[in-house]
Formats: structure tokens, C-alpha cells, sequence
């Protein structure tokens, strides 16, 4: 119910414009119940029976108006302008009231909750995306959003005024009769229940479906994105044939769960309809040939009471369709309900402190675990000079990484702090703060687009001369201008059409033109070839003493030169010290710079 209620509130921001067009919907689908009526009238007079007493009395008092002879001519000629105005008069209207204004809500609304979702996606906190890939997050929000979108006009323009219909088809009967309304009312209620009660039970089954495609689609997308392990590794049998149990598993739920169900409804809502159809036909014939009521109502009866029947099944088609789509949509609230992540950045351009730093971090006492049984850092205390390059060292696995996600706010630590500038980075503002900093991961994200759009990614006022004065330091430069078309040249997406050190020099292009007080570096030189590498590091010499450097590297050319060398080991800080002094002590640095042979530091 809970999830009923936040469908209907996902529009609440039109409900003046919902609620004119469900009323004028409505009162035409009322309106409509005058032509049966107006037949069954007309019927009476060409029969010479009496007409109804208040019809009558609206035939004499425009008679005595218009200054005419009340004649069955004349009535008869009422009654058919009043089917005419009421039939062709409202065909011109219909559409605007109905069509335009169900379909403007849902695009209004689509419009509303495609941006809120997009800043979901943005607020979430970075443990969502470790278990959740893009295909299933991006699966989940497509599907609700098109869902709640074809839903609200079937809702809004059929069901509601359908239903209304069915209450005035009640009524009428009932005024002429009301044993046969008992009758349908029974019969009507019995069939809706019925069916309601049905297609409650096969929304859990479509709920599992929906989960099971979920899986499926998560996993498809896995394989695109891994296209070149799949091949490589040549399992395409092996996803081919996981895939096929999965959709083997959604073939069963849909077809002999959710099909069979609904083609069990439609058998028993079909019969129990044409009985009750049947029924009603033998009792106002009764009524009639008793003359308790008119052959006119006769007619009436019989017209409108299939009208009546005739909407069990639209009603039980909109309500099969609502049960299908529910899933999907209690998914999207789902997903929308999240809280956002403690890391969650600003999302308007408004009241974001421009920051500027020296560059001094102090780790205090910093402890951090992703699970609570696992600590991942320990007692880590480290202090770190304005303008002073740090290098990270340790074995893989040993949290280097891990501190600067810490350093970043993208989590935040379970004890100690981050000072920056002897301020602790959780008071600052989020966005304020992130933009002082830059990293350049081992893998470098690049978006599909030019390598000009992606050197300005974080830094949209950036001159020429600042890309071009960060491309030369990176070492990007020159394999930019051979592209095809230099800076212009689209890089396809995530970057496939640069090698993978291309797009590492990219990335420190792209870091550097943001100018920040600290920049890091988690193994952004690991794809490049010893001689790029060392080019890089002697332009970057350039920047070194500019601002705060953190460089976490395996190879120890890369680290040698830094002011200060802090290994890592299990979490906890074994040693610090620069180069000299840590060979010097003969510790697991030392060890390992005895292996660097191969210029490794981990062997
Ligand atoms: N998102 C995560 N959820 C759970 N555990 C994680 C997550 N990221 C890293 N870990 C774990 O935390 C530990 C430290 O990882 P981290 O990436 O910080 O190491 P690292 O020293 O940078 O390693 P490498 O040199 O291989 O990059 C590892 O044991 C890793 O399995």
C-alpha cells in the first residue's frame, strides 16, 4: 500500500491539472450513458408508451418556452438534438481534456524524475556501485521511469473515469429497477474481486520475474563490458550457457506461472460475465412482459448493462497491466528511497565555498574496515608538509589506495581523522574540497566525447595555454597531435580508441589542468613503458614543490625521489622516511628495494 501510495505521489506536482482531467474524463464517460437512454426514450414514444417524468418535464418546459406544440414529434426531436449535442458536440473537446492532459502529466513527471533519479545515481554512496553494476542500476531506473509514465494515462484517462461510468450505469438501472441492479451489482463485484484477488497473487510472481531479468540484464551488460576477457579467455560457451539457465528460469515464471494465470482469469471472468449477461437479459424480459417497466427500459437495461460488462475486462486488461508494471515501479521507490551517501557531493552551483589550500594533511589516529570483522587501516598517524611529494609503498592489498578513497571522502574513516590545513575534511563542504584535489587512477575513466572535452572534464575555464601546458607535462602532446584530428579526435567510449598508456597520460593531463593543492597518484604510471615513465617524472619535476603530491607506485624509480617514503604493511604504517634513510634502516623497504632488479618494489 505503502508503495501504491508514493506511485499516486509521484505526481503530486500536477494534481490541479490531474484532477481537472480525471473529472472532465469522468462526467463525458457519465454523459455517454444518455445515448442508450435517449434510445430506449425514443422508443417509448414511437411505441406510445410514457416517457420518463423528469425527461418529460424538460420536453414541456422547452415546448412552453420556445412557444411550440408539445407533440411526440416534437419530443422525439429533443431527444435526438440532446444525443447529437452530447454524442458530436464533446467529440472536438474529448481529446484535449482526456488525450493532451494525461500524456502532458506523464511527460511532466518524467521529465521531474528522470533528473531526480540522475542525482540519485550521483548522491549514492560508492559501496552501492561495489555490489550493484550499471546494467542492473541503469536497468532498474529505465524501467521504472517508463513504467510510471505509461501507467498514469491508462489510470488517469480509463480506469478511473471507467469506474465512474460503471457507478452511473448502477444508478440508472437501479431508478428503473432495482432487483436487476441488485443483480449486476452482485454479479459485477463478484467478477472484480475475482479477478483483483488473481492478479494480486500474479504480481508476486511478475515481482520475481522482474528480479530474475534484473539478474539477466546485470549480467549482459557484464559481458559487454568485459568483451575482451570473454574472448580472450574464450568463455563464450560458459556465458552463453549461464545466461541460458537464467533466461530458461524467467521462460518458466512467465509462461507457466504468470501466462497460465492470466489466461486462467480471462477463462473464469469470461464466463462468469456472459452468465450474468445472460441472467440480467432473463429478468428484464420478465419485468417487461409483467409490465413493470417499459420496453424502452427494456432496451436501456439491456444496453447499458452490457456497457457495464463490456468494462470488466478493460477494468481486469488495466489492472493486469498496473500488476505487471507494479514490480518495476516498487523497484524504482526502492532505488529512490536510498539514502545518499555520506561522500555525496552538491548538486546546484550555489554556496560552494572556493577552497585553497597549502597542502598539509595530518592523518590522525585513522582506523577503517569496508565490513566490521575486516579492518583494513589501523593507527594510522602520518603527517604530511604543504608542498611536499609523499610517496605509498607496500604490498598489494596493504591499503594503499584504500587511504587516498579516505583522503577523498569517499568513505569516511570509523576512528581518527583528516585534518587539511588543520581542518577536519568532514566539515568542509564536499564539492568545495573535492575540488581542490585531483587523482589520477591506474585506470583512467574517459568519457565519449573529444579529448579536448575530456582534458576540461573538471576544469571548464581552463585556458589553452593551461591544456596545453598539462598535456606537455604528461607527456600527451605530442601522440595527441598525430590523432586524426589532434584535440578534436573522439576517443570513443571509455576511451577504447586510446591505449592504455594514452589514456593514463590523459588522465594526468587532465588532473593537472585542474591546478590542485593536492594531487595524487594511485599507479598512474604503471601502463606506461619505463622511458615514458621516467620523461613523465622528470617534467613533473616541474611541479614538485608547487603543491602536495601523493604517488602511490609499485616501481621504485617512481617513488625514490619523494621527500618523504611511508610503507605500508597490513594496514598499519611500518616505516617512513626518505630513500637514503629507509635503506639506511634496513627495514622491508630495504628488503624490497633489494628485489627492484626489475625496477619492481613488490616481486
Ligand atoms: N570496496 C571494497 N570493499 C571491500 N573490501 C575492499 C574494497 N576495496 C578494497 N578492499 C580491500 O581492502 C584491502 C586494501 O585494498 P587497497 O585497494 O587499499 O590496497 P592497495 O594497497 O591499494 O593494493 P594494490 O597495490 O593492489 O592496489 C584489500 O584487502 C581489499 O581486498
Amino acid at each position: 500500500m505503502l508503495i501504491f501510495q508514493k506511485i499516486v505521489l509521484y505526481f503530486r506536482n500536477y494534481w490541479r491539472i490531474a484532477l481537472f482531467s480525471i473529472v472532465g474524463m469522468s462526467l463525458f464517460e457519465i454523459m455517454d450513458l444518455f445515448v442508450p437512454y435517449g434510445i430506449g426514450q425514443i422508443l417509448n414514444v414511437l411505441s406510445g408508451q410514457t416517457l420518463d417524468r423528469p425527461l418529460a418535464q424538460l420536453i414541456a418546459a422547452i415546448a412552453q418556452l420556445a412557444n411550440w406544440q408539445n407533440s411526440p414529434s416534437f419530443a422525439l426531436g429533443i431527444i435526438v438534438g440532446l444525443i447529437g449535442i452530447i454524442s458530436v458536440g464533446r467529440a472536438p473537446i474529448q481529446p484535449w481534456i482526456g488525450g493532451w492532459f494525461q500524456w502532458d502529466v506523464a511527460f511532466r513527471a518524467r521529465r521531474e524524475h528522470t533528473r531526480k533519479s540522475l542525482e540519485k545515481i550521483l548522491t549514492l554512496p560508492l559501496e552501492y556501485y561495489d555490489e550493484n553494476n550499471a546494467g542492473r542500476v541503469a536497468s532498474r531506473v529505465a524501467k521504472g521511469l517508463s513504467n510510471h509514465t505509461w501507467t498514469y494515462p491508462e489510470l488517469t484517462g480509463q480506469l478511473i473515469p471507467k469506474f465512474f461510468r460503471v457507478i452511473g450505469i448502477f444508478i440508472v438501472i437501479a431508478v428503473i429497477d432495482w432487483r436487476i441492479a441488485l443483480l449486476l451489482l452482485t454479479f459485477f463485484l463478484g467478477v472484480l474481486t475475482y479477478s483483483l484477488l488473481g492478479l494480486k497473487q500474479l504480481a508476486t510472481q511478475e515481482e520475481k520475474l522482474d528480479k530474475y531479468m534484473e539478474d539477466t540484464d546485470s549480467r549482459t551488460a557484464e559481458i559487454i563490458t568485459n568483451i575482451k576477457t570473454v574472448k580472450a579467455f574464450a568463455t563464450e560457451i560458459d556465458e552463453l550457457k549461464r545466461q541460458q539457465t537464467r533466461i530458461d528460469r524467467e521462460f518458466k515464471v512467465l509462461d507457466y506461472r504468470i501466462h497460465k494465470g492470466y489466461v486462467n482469469l480471462g477463462m473464469y471472468e469470461r464466463t462468469v460475465v456472459q452468465t450474468g449477461t445472460f441472467l440480467i437479459l432473463a429478468l428484464t424480459l420478465w419485468a417487461t412482459v409483467q409490465g413493470r417497466i417499459s420496453l424502452g427500459h427494456f432496451i436501456t437495461i439491456l444496453t447499458i448493462s452490457s456497457m457495464a460488462f463490456a468494462e470488466v475486462e478493460p477494468i481486469c486488461n488495466l489492472a493486469e497491466v498496473f500488476a505487471r508494471r507494479y514490480a518495476s515501479m516498487a523497484r524504482f521507490h526502492e532505488f529512490m528511497d536510498l539514502p545518499a551517501g555520506e561522500d555525496a557531493g552538491n548538486l546546484v552551483d550555489v554556496d560552494i565555498p572556493a577552497y585553497s589550500f597549502t597542502g598539509k594533511i595530518d592523518l590522525r589516529n585513522l582506523n577503517f574496515s569496508y565490513h566490521q570483522d575486516r579492518p583494513i587501516l589501523q593507527n594510522i598517524n602520518l603527517k604530511i608538509e604543504p608542498y611536499q611529494t609523499v610517496a605509498l609503498v607496500g604490498r598489494s592489498g596493504s591499503g594503499k589506495s584504500t587511504l587516498v578513497k579516505l583522503l577523498f571522502r569517499y568513505f569516511d574513516a570509523d576512528r581518527g581523522r583528516i585534518m587539511i590545513d588543520g581542518e577536519d575534511i568532514r566539515k568542509l563542504n564536499i564539492t568545495g574540497y573535492r575540488k581542490r584535489l585531483a587523482i589520477v587512477h591506474q585506470e583512467v575513466d574517459v568519457f565519449n566525447g573529444t579529448i579536448w572535452d575530456n582534458l576540461m572534464y573538471g576544469n571548464p575555464g581552463a585556458t589553452d595555454a593551461q591544456i596545453h601546458a598539462a598535456c606537455q607535462i604528461a607527456q600527451a602532446d605530442e601522440f595527441i597531435q598525430q590523432m586524426p584530428k589532434g584535440y578534436g579526435t573522439i576517443v570513443g567510449e571509455r576511451g577504447v580508441r586510446l591505449s592504455g598508456g594514452q589514456r593514463q597520460r590523459l588522465g594526468i593531463a587532465r588532473a593537472l589542468v585542474m591546478n590542485p593543492d593536492v594531487l595524487v597518484f594511485d599507479e598512474a604510471t604503471s601502463s606506461l613503458d619505463y622511458e615514458s615513465e621516467r620523461a613523465i617524472q622528470l617534467a613533473m619535476r616541474s611541479l614538485s614543490g608547487t603543491r602536495t603530491m601523493i604517488i602511490i607506485a609499485h616501481r621504485l624509480s617512481t617513488v625514490r625521489e619523494a621527500d618523504q617514503i611511508v610503507v605500508l604493511d597490513q594496514g598499519k604504517i611500518l616505516e617512513t622516511g626518505n630513500h637514503e634513510q629507509l635503506i639506511e634502516d634496513g627495514g622491508l623497504y630495504a628488503k624490497l628495494h633489494s628485489l627492484q632488479e626489475t625496477g619492481e618494489l613488490i616481486a
